[in-house]
């Protein structure tokens, strides 16, 4: 079926990246993607393959050096930083591990606070809900100092599923995290995308986390060079160890 502008929730089209300095590195060379609403894609690839970049671009967090980014129709490009701020704190959640969590709130402040920002007085039973599935019902007075980077990470989670926002942006949602809870976050996260129509799009190496999108992206040298939809863990762990034999162009597989 083809792609409507309404479907839409992120799209990248011929984004460039190059960091500079006398040796210029090429971070996205000519990406283009459609991410459509209610789906979870998970970009993965070698180390910097361009993963971060790609996410930083599409949330707004880092402008491309040319190409367009858009959440839904709004263009990104042209956007002053005040606009890109109120639309990331509208709009976007995240799931950073450097996402600053605020030092001087606690975990209850923390997950509420983009609600609050925004005005919106989430649902109480759902607040119950994500706060029990990420385990931290017995940790919500306490600062983001006084947790684990695992106890952060769910804090961090827990923040964007409360809040709705229309896509959650996740760098590595279950690197910190032991496979029980790791578990657990990916089926709150599913639950975001299939519950509740949200968008999500992560960046993940575990081929674990990965099998759990509905599409799995693979980055090397700053190019796509797989798109495949529901691919198998083990899929794509064969991907990750061997991107030499990665094709020069984007394959669609089916
Ligand atoms: N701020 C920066 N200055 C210079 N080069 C950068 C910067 N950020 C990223 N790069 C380079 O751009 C390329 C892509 O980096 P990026 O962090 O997007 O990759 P990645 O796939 O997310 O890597 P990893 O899996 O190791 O996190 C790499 O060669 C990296 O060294």
């Amino acid at each position: 079926m083809p792609v409507t502008p309404a479907d839409v929730a992120v799209g990248l089209d011929h984004v460039y990246k190059t960091y500079g300095g006398d040796q210029p590195v090429v971070a996205l060379d000519d990406v283009s993607a459609v991410f459509t609403r209610g789906t979870a894609t998970a970009v993965t690839g070698p180390s910097g393959s361009g993963k971060s970049t790609l996410l930083h671009c599409a949330a707004g967090l880092d402008r491309p050096d040319s190409g367009t980014v858009r959440i839904g129709t709004t263009d990104l490009s042209s956007m002053s930083e005040k606009r890109l701020t109120e639309l990331r704190r509208s709009r976007v959640g995240f799931v950073f591990q450097a996402f600053n969590l605020v030092g001087a709130l606690d975990v209850e402040q923390n997950i509420m606070l983009p609600s609050r920002l925004a005005g919106r007085r989430p649902d109480r039973a759902w607040v119950a809900e994500v706060i029990g599935r990420v385990g931290l019902g017995d940790r919500l007075r306490h600062r983001p100092a006084q947790l684990s980077g695992g106890q952060q990470q769910r804090v961090a989670i827990a923040r964007a599923l409360v809040a709705r926002p229309e896509v959650i942006f996740c760098d590595e949602p279950t690197g910190a995290l032991d496979t029980r809870t790791a578990a657990d976050v990916l089926a709150l996260l599913r639950e975001a995308v299939d519950r509740f129509g949200q968008t999500v799009v992560m960046v993940t190496h575990d081929p674990v986390a990965a099998s759990c999108a509905d599409r799995v992206l693979v980055l090397a040298d700053g190019r796509i060079v797989r798109d495949m939809p529901q691919p198998g863990a083990e899929r794509i762990a064969e991907h990750l160890a061997s991107p030499a034999r990665r094709p020069s162009v984007a394959s669609r597989e089916g």
